[in-house]
């Protein structure tokens, strides 16, 4: 099977460089005149897929939004994943998994091998039990053709004292989570399939991204206060390998599915203006 980075690269020509999320927030629901039920969280899913599953390279269910409601709730992601690739957009799951490696197994086994009903192009992994215990992860999406996108400078302000920490080798913790996915992605061409996130709301990083040969997912456009413009300071150099992540500042546009794609289609027009061509 193709890799995922090759398939991701080939989307992102094909459809340009976006990720849309799929964020159910109670708030969404009640604007989209929804009830906050499985029935809405269901009708919201659906338009989501039939607005942007066939026009947005990369779209990006947030597990959370569809774990809280239980089981019924899942089964519903369930068909989401499997509705928005029948619809051809690559899916990368935000669930932000990690454990220790044995553990990590069975979430390897859940999100990257293709029997699994949830089982999606790419997840999201959180590396703070140490990047060596996502290796089932990194293996079984090296074995299927998925992605893993692990956190390295996140969106949130919190993120920066555990991040920017300095460990004993004088690296930041990010730097070190930069660094060994560097690794992984040696020698792939034309895209590692192993990547990281990196807020857009960071400014200057201050950190080495030139050397990672993988995708750099940028959520915090948008709702969390970043423009396309910031891309900039906080990839400089790298640009050619970022995908910006939307989620709210397209959601609010629906209900209506026309509506939706327009405003898909502004921010890639907004993103198209910083990046380089691809
Ligand atoms: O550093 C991170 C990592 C993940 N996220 C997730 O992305 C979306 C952002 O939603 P917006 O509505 O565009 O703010 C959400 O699912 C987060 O959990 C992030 O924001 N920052």
């Amino acid at each position: 099977m193709e890799s995922f980075g090759t398939r991701l690269h080939r989307a992102i020509t094909e459809r340009g460089p976006l990720c849309v999320g799929i964020d159910p927030h109670p708030g969404l629901l009640a604007q989209w005149g929804l009830p906050d039920d499985v029935q809405g969280l269901e009708r919201f899913s659906r338009t989501v897929v039939e607005a942007l599953g066939d026009r947005v390279a990369v779209v990006k269910p947030q597990s959370a939004f569809f774990e809280r409601f239980g089981s019924r709730g899942v089964a519903i992601l369930e068909s989401t994943i499997r509705q928005l690739r029948d619809a051809g957009s690559l899916v990368l799951l935000d669930v932000k998994r990690g454990d220790i490696g044995s553990t990590v197994s069975a979430y390897a086994a859940a999100y990257l091998d293709p029997s699994s009903p949830v089982y999606v192009d790419a997840v999201t992994a959180s590396p703070y039990l140490g990047v060596g215990s996502l290796a089932p992860m990194f293996e079984l999406a090296a074995e299927h053709g998925g992605g893993v996108f692990v956190l390295a400078l996140t969106s949130n302000p919190e993120g920066a004292a555990v991040q920017r920490a300095v460990t004993a080798d004088g690296r930041t913790v990010a730097q070190t989570v930069i660094d060994e996915i560097s690794q992984l992605n040696m020698g792939a061409s034309p895209l590692g399939s192993f990547g990281l996130v990196v807020g857009a709301t960071i400014g200057d990083t201050g950190h080495d991204l030139s050397g990672v040969g993988g995708p750099l997912l940028a959520p915090g456009l948008g709702a969390q206060g970043a423009g396309a413009a910031d891309l900039r300071t906080v990839f400089g150099s790298s640009l050619a390998s970022v995908l910006p992540s939307y989620s709210r500042e397209v959601l609010s546009a629906g209900p209506d599915v026309a509506a939706l794609r327009a405003a898909a289609d502004r921010v890639l027009v907004d993103c198209r203006a910083v990046l380089p061509a691809r």
